[in-house]
């Protein structure tokens, strides 16, 4: 992270700490509740520059035998960072990603996803992510992300139309 960060603050119209906060996009592998194959993480706004999910690890999401998968891990991590720029404002998108693996984490468990924004230089803002079983003394992965900020109908002009809900975000009611 550069020594020279920006200040931070908290959007006026972004979600107060305990709201549920708007998904990326409803089809969003991670968050959108129409996605059917997704992760379907409700996200809450927390404290200061913080972001927080449950998510249930289920059979389908299984890597080696009874645990989860790694990518599905990341992607839920991913996820839950790259919904911290939101609490900024304009949304971002991941152009870097790095995950600590530290303990298996068995099927039938419950994750506990955090969040949390470190600093911010221009449009790059730097978050790390923890996942615990519960007790977040004990970590089970840790990850760092960088997001770059962008204007979303200029950065998916070309690709809304291969979204499965294109016609709703053509139609005027853009989820993006
Ligand atoms: C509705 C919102 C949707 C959000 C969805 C979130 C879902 C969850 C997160 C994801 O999975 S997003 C999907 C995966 N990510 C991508 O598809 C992003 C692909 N990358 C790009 O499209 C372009 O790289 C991007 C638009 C992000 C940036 O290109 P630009 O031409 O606009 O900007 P530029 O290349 O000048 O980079 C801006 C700053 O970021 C810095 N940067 C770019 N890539 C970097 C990198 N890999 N690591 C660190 N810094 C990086 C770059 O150095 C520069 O820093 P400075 O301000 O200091 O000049």
């Amino acid at each position: 992270m550069p020594d020279e960060l920006d200040v931070l603050e908290r959007h006026p119209k972004t979600a107060k700490p305990g709201e549920v906060m708007r998904p990326h996009n409803l089809m969003c592998f991670g968050c959108g509740a129409e996605s059917p194959h997704g992760l379907q993480l409700e996200m809450y706004a927390g404290e200061g520059f913080t972001v927080e999910a449950k998510m249930p690890v289920e059979q389908w999401m299984e890597g080696g035998p009874g645990v989860i998968h790694g990518g599905i891990l990341s992607s839920a991590l991913d996820d839950v960072m790259g919904m911290t720029p939101r609490l900024l404002g304009p949304p971002g998108v991941t152009v870097h990603l790095q995950v600590d693996f530290l303990q298996p984490i068995p099927v039938g468990k419950t994750l506990h996803l955090r969040a949390e924004i470190l600093g911010r230089q221009r449009r790059k803002i730097y978050t790390e992510g923890v996942a615990h079983l519960g007790d977040p003394e004990r970590p089970v992965a840790r990850a760092n992300g960088v997001f770059v900020t962008v204007d979303v109908r200029e950065h998916f002009a070309e690709h809304v139309e291969n979204s499965a809900k294109a016609a709703e975000y053509m139609g005027g009611k853009p989820q993006l």
